[in-house]
């Protein structure tokens, strides 16, 4: 059954003589079982600008309501799936392919899937939202200044990085390109993580 594959984004090298199966069970029928519409919502922001703290708390807000999630971290994917990754431009965005791959995965199996990702560069997140229908794909850019997350520097990487310390740092050795087109920006500057949580849940309805 050499039926087309409904990705979007096509193969073009390996993978090009694999065949699609489509499954008896439809995207759909999971989406209803779990009684909620599969979503990604995409955090992106400089280091410290409150990916983490925002993602877990939303999270947490779903879960609370019954919702079906998962939370995809940058920290903790590269202890994993991307382990193999570092930071130049070409990784990350191999990083941020690999991570729209599994996210939209998720999203076929029903789940609202949460990902907080620096994600800096425009043409990868681009990408990323080309994998999903209309609609299901949330861009949350945390407009966050740089003075900000430096002060914060919650892991101390902006003084290592002042210092030299780290290469290609974000926003201080390394581009940081803002969306332009996010369906919601926060300054966590000066919105407090309860109104951060609530203007996504407002995207989100
Ligand atoms: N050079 C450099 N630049 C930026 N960040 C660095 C760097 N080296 C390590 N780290 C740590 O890696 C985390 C970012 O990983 P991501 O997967 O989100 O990065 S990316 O989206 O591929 O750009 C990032 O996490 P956050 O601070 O939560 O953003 C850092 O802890
Ligand atoms: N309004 C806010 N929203 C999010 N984080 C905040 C806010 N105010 C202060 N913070 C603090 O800023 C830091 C953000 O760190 P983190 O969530 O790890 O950012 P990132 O994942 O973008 O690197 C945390 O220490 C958090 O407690």
């Amino acid at each position: 059954m050499n039926k087309k594959s409904p990705y979007e984004v096509k193969c073009t090298d390996l993978a090009s003589d694999a065949v699609w199966h489509h499954s008896t069970i439809t995207n759909e029928m999971r989406a209803d079982r779990l009684n909620q519409c599969p979503k990604c919502i995409w955090l992106t922001g400089l280091s410290g600008s409150g990916k983490s703290t925002i993602a877990n708390a939303l999270d947490a807000v779903l879960f609370e309501n019954n919702a079906a999630t998962f939370l995809l971290d940058g920290d903790n994917i590269r202890h994993g799936l991307n382990k193999d990754l570092g930071m130049s431009e070409k990784d990350r965005a191999e990083n941020i392919r690999r991570i729209g791959e599994v996210a939209r995965l998720m999203v076929d199996a029903g789940l609202i899937v949460i990902c907080a990702f620096i994600s800096p560069y425009q043409r990868d997140r681009q990408i990323v939202r080309s994998m999903f229908k209309h609609g299901q794909f949330v861009e949350v850019f945390l407009d966050t200044p740089l003075n900000v997350c430096e002060s914060r520097d919650p892991k101390g990487l902006y003084k290592k990085a002042r210092q030299g310390v780290i290469k290609n740092f974000t926003g201080i050795s390394d581009p940081y390109e803002a969306p332009e087109t996010a369906e919601v920006v926060i300054n966590t500057s000066s919105s407090n993580i309860e109104d951060s949580v609530k203007a996504i849940l407002k995207a989100l309805n």
